[in-house]
């Protein structure tokens, strides 16, 4: 899993590209705006109020110390002024206080909102995108950076806030430092410089390196996963996977952790140096000011205020310089969630679509059909030209890897062809909505979903809106079956499936496939692909889905991909693949008449009932 010179090229960032990254703090900013205005509004004027304090606790404090000198020398007792003074003094405190309260609760609150926000239009893109986009592994590489942008992104919000507030806080200060000497401005950068352009410095490696190794990291959470997981413990324990997975983990980890601890050493290193070069500037200003204090030059609480004020600064400049690396840092990790939002789907429907014929009057046309699925040399289908007519049953045959599933993939739209085109009564696929188009399919693949929800919600992912309709999803339960497996559960169609949450209830195999069926005749849809429904089923289960087959499906067009040829023969007509050809197609006494491939594989299967 080594990374090639030309990834770890587009890992390395440069100034340039981290400038350019802060191009998105707008649509950054606008964003965290438009999530609550009330709530931005209030944080910002906050901070304003809040920005001024520090230049009038440190003037108050320069106050109170020249009222003390100046009771000590008079020798009076006159102490109302200095406990005005110092009333002052202990108000700004506390409001200070009350004002960074303020500040960090609306923080939280709008980093809390923002996070929700973002998540959720994470996940309405993620919907809206291809399939063949999500068996890409550049493609999850993006979507896990994306995913690492939501919670982070929290402390960027307040960071950039906090860096308007301290610009003008510092604004405040810088002004009475002028006005005593100019001079001091320059030791103040030469303090804070050195170890801002150190932290740039390391900042643009951690990026490189964190990005660099994203692949990585999933590869560690996938072990991570597999390692303790419900689904994957039966097999990881017969198999004795653990040890071997565990050193897997391990060593992948130590990797990380060394790249990591090298830039770590090597950052706090050169941070300590630079940060004593800091020291020397702030002792050089303070010196002139004392002498410049014993000459009478300033008054002693004007000692207070320009040393106070300058250390402020220069830890100010300092985080504020710190700040903007991380802040830059940021922008740049923001650009890999404006990354993910800007990839687009491939599969949409036109601007203009044709409404789906309804009924479907002729069926479906496949017009030298081929496809390859991306980054494959290997044509899945290839010149497939035939008709799937309405109102007929269409079995799919052929050995595995065919191009059986992928057929029905293409009749879903879930890919478009490379080659030729499908027809849906005379008219392109492309040519309809595509919601449309897949309310009118109810498909069950093979590898259907064991969702960990309510058997209920099981079979009404079928048709989300039947969610409470309980006489549909009773009615669909009976026809697949699986009305008797929900009758046995404890909790009936309230009873949360497979072991991950509490209560949960697993099924065998074939429960669990004839939940899924349900899902299928849930769906008010004219046409039903069922990828291998029975594979899972007994004998008797079997049988009693293909008799109820026929009449649930009666006036439907359907697909069946089985492997076994008792159920295939029910169908009007047998479609036989070959490494993604058609091969024959016909009804099954044709075919058998034929003594072609499909008789071949009928009665050798036959056969082994003998
Ligand atoms: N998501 C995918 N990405 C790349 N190649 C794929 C993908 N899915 C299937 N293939 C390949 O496409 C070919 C056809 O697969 P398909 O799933 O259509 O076969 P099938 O006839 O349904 O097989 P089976 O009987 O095993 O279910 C196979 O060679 C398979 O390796």
């Amino acid at each position: 899993m080594a990374r090639t010179p030309k990834e770890e090229k587009e890992d390395k960032v440069d100034l340039r590209q981290r400038l350019k990254a802060l191009n998105n703090l707008p649509t950054f900013i606008k964003e965290v705006y438009q999530t609550s205005p009330a709530l931005a509004s209030g944080n910002i004027l906050l901070r304003l109020i809040r920005s001024f304090i520090p230049l009038l606790v440190l003037y108050t404090g320069k106050l109170i110390i020249d009222e003390v000198i100046l009771l000590i020398d008079k020798k009076t007792a006159d102490y109302n002024h200095l406990w005005v003074l110092i009333g002052l003094e202990f108000g700004l405190v506390i409001i200070s206080d009350l004002l960074a309260r303020g500040i960090s609760l609306t923080d939280s609150l709008l980093g809390d909102m923002f996070a929700n926000k973002t998540s959720v239009k994470l996940m309405e893109h993620a919907a809206s995108l291809d399939l063949a986009q999500f068996e890409d592994a550049t493609f999850y590489d993006k979507l896990e950076r994306a995913r690492q942008q939501v919670s982070g992104r929290t402390a960027l919000l307040s960071q950039t806030l906090a860096q308007g507030q301290d610009a003008i806080t510092m604004g405040s200060l810088l002004v009475g430092l002028v006005a005593f000497n100019p001079w001091l401005i320059l030791l103040l950068l030469v303090a804070v410089i050195p170890s801002f352009i150190g932290e740039l410095h390391f900042n643009a490696r951690s990026y490189s390196l964190q990005r660099g190794w994203t692949p990585q990291r999933r590869e560690l959470d996938y072990y991570r996963y597999i390692g303790a997981s419900d689904e994957t413990a039966k097999e990881v324990k017969l198999f004795g996977l653990s040890g071997f997975l565990i050193e897997r983990f391990r060593n992948l980890s130590d990797r990380y952790f060394n790249e990591n601890k090298k830039l770590t050493i090597q950052r706090a290193s050169c941070g300590s140096l630079l940060v004593a070069i800091g020291t020397i500037g702030y002792f050089s200003a303070y010196s002139i000011i004392v002498f410049e204090t014993v000459k009478g030059v300033v008054s002693i609480g004007s000692l207070t205020f320009l040393t106070g004020s300058f250390r402020q600064l220069q830890s100010l400049l300092e985080s504020l310089l710190g700040r903007f690396n991380s802040i830059s840092q940021g922008a740049l990790y923001l650009n890999d969630l404006f990354d993910f939002y800007k990839i687009t789907p491939g599969i949409v429907s036109p601007s203009k679509p044709r409404p789906i014929p309804n009924p479907i009057q002729e069926g479906f046309t496949f017009e030298n059909v081929g496809f390859r699925y991306p980054n494959s040399e290997r044509w899945a289908n290839r010149h497939l030209s035939f008709t799937l007519k309405v109102g007929e049953k269409l079995a799919l045959v052929g050995e595995n890897g065919s191009g059986k599933t992928t057929l029905v993939k293409l009749l879903a739209r879930l890919y478009d062809p490379d080659e030729g085109r499908i027809l849906l009564d005379g008219y392109d696929l492309k040519e309809y909505d595509l919601t449309e188009l897949r309310q009118q399919m109810g498909v069950i693949f093979q590898d259907f979903q064991r969702f960990q929800f309510t058997a209920g919600d099981n079979i009404a992912v079928g048709d989300i809106d039947s969610l409470d309709k309980p006489n549909h999803l009773e009615r669909a339960a009976a026809q697949s079956l699986a009305d008797s497996v929900i009758e046995k559960l404890p909790l009936k169609y309230s009873q949360p499936l497979g072991r991950r949450f509490a209560k949960g209830v697993e099924l065998s195999g074939g429960e669990w496939q004839k939940v899924a069926l349900a899902r299928a005749y849930l769906r008010e849809a004219n046409v039903i692909i069922l990828d291998e429904p029975t594979a899972a089923l007994d004998a008797r289960a079997e049988y009693e889905v293909f008799r109820r087959f026929a009449e649930l499906t009666k006036g439907k067009t359907a697909v069946l991909i089985s492997h076994r040829f008792s159920t295939v023969r029910m169908a009007d007509r047998i479609l036989v693949l070959d490494k993604g050809e058609l091969l024959e197609i016909g009804s099954h006494e044709e075919l058998l008449a034929k003594k072609g491939r499909y008789a071949e594989l009928f009665y050798l299967q036959a056969e082994g009932y003998r």
